[in-house]
């Protein structure tokens, strides 16, 4: 691992940075991977697309088993406001979920074997379409997956509340499970001086808003964490017109099925109150869902054990969190887990400001590198 120089990757990084893209429309991303990779020596590579995703395969010397490691690649509809030089290009867009940062890991971590082969193969995923709809699981179905399916695989996500040096996880529950949420109303629009002639849906919406919120408090155990987030109201266009069209925009989080089930079907109903109360139509639509991300309990425990006795990191074991990643389809398949990577900064996860550290891609490169090697069985330790 000494032998691999680490600013290539910060650089890469700050590439990746300034070209976040929506989910599927990741063209420009992949692009600059693909052109990363052909300046690698390319023996032991074997590369494949599938849709704005790629999948990179390192040849083992003797390989017994194929390890996987999974990178996500979208950006967020976000308008960036940190100091950076190297902010976004792409107007709305921004990279504030981490992926510029697992790209650049996993570059690293793949450069690092491409030059100093292992015995097993390994299988670097780079997954299109994390925040949504979704690239997990059409890419675990997909052909070209199925033909390098690996034995095992993992994931890292950056995590901003914990100092640089730091790795968390846990077995079993890490994220939650998760369903988007897509509510319509239509109404009848008018003069706002003649509200009796029309059928206002700013009204219905904000009691929407408000009866959904009393669903995690009154219908769901306490001691199972929920959550129902609505993100974004669009209601009517302009101030002196009654609004006859609302649309909710929000998430549903949940730490087991039947709580998702349980709110779904407490959604229908109160949805279908607001469509009597208000004389309105409504429609929903639950947009993607993911199921949770839940790490192989034997797999875990190894990898946190190495890393307490084996690393200067600080491992710690953290709590389940509601936020969701796609990666739980990889795991339902294939044995494996996930864990966060400190990155130590004030600004959460989707918040314009924020600015890892970028001292978190050594340690990401630099603890993947040395458990591959150890997990195959042969490297050399640092
Ligand atoms: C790590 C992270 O922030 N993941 C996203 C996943 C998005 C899921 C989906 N689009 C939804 O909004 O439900 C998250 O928001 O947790």
């Amino acid at each position: 691992m000494s032998s691999l120089a680490i600013e290539p990757f910060i650089q890469l990084r700050r590439e990746l940075h300034q070209i976040p893209e929506p989910g599927f429309a990741e063209y420009k991303t992949q692009q600059t991977i693909l052109s990363y990779l052909a300046t690698l020596p390319s023996k032991r590579l074997q590369i494949q697309t599938w849709k704005t995703g790629i999948l990179v395969k390192i040849l083992g010397s003797r390989p017994s088993k194929c390890i996987g490691y999974r990178t996500d690649m979208d950006g967020l509809p976000i308008q960036e406001e940190t100091t950076y030089s190297f902010r976004s290009k792409h107007e709305g867009y921004m990279h504030a979920c981490g992926h510029d940062m697992h790209m650049a890991i996993a570059l690293g971590i793949l450069t690092y074997f491409v030059h100093h082969p292992i015995a097993d193969d390994l299988l670097f995923v780079f997954e299109p379409a994390e925040e949504g709809p979704g690239g997990a699981l059409p890419m675990l179905k997909s052909k070209e997956f199925q033909a390098w399916k690996p034995d095992m695989i993992c994931a890292l996500h950056i995590a901003p509340e914990y100092p640089v040096g730091t790795i968390a996880t846990r077995p079993g529950i890490l994220f939650a499970n998760t369903s988007e949420l897509f509510i319509d109303l239509a109404g009848i629009s008018g003069h706002a001086a003649r509200p009796h002639l029309a059928n206002d849906m700013a009204i219905a919406a904000s009691e929407l808003v408000l009866q959904l919120q009393s669903i995690i408090s009154r219908n769901i155990d306490p001691l199972d964490s929920a959550i129902i987030t609505i993100g974004k109201m669009d209601v009517g266009t302009k101030q002196n017109i009654i609004a006859g069209h609302a649309r909710l925009e929000g998430t549903i989080r949940t730490l087991s099925l039947d709580s998702m089930d349980r709110i779904k079907s407490r959604i229908k109903a109160i949805v279908h109150g607001i469509e009597q109360g208000f004389d309105c139509q409504a429609t929903i639509d639950w947009g993607a869902n993911y199921c949770q991300v839940d790490n192989d309990e034997k797999l875990t425990l190894d990898f946190m054990n190495w890393v307490r006795s084996q690393t200067e990191y600080q491992l710690v074991e953290c709590r389940e969190a509601m936020t969701g990643e796609d990666f739980g389809y990889f795991l339902q398949e294939i044995p494996g887990w996930m864990f966060w990577l400190g990155v130590e900064t004030p600004y959460g996860l989707h918040h314009p400001k924020i600015e890892p550290n970028e001292g978190a891609i050594q340690v990401g490169i630099d603890t993947m590198v040395r458990y591959m090697e150890y997990l195959t069985g042969a490297g050399t330790r640092l």
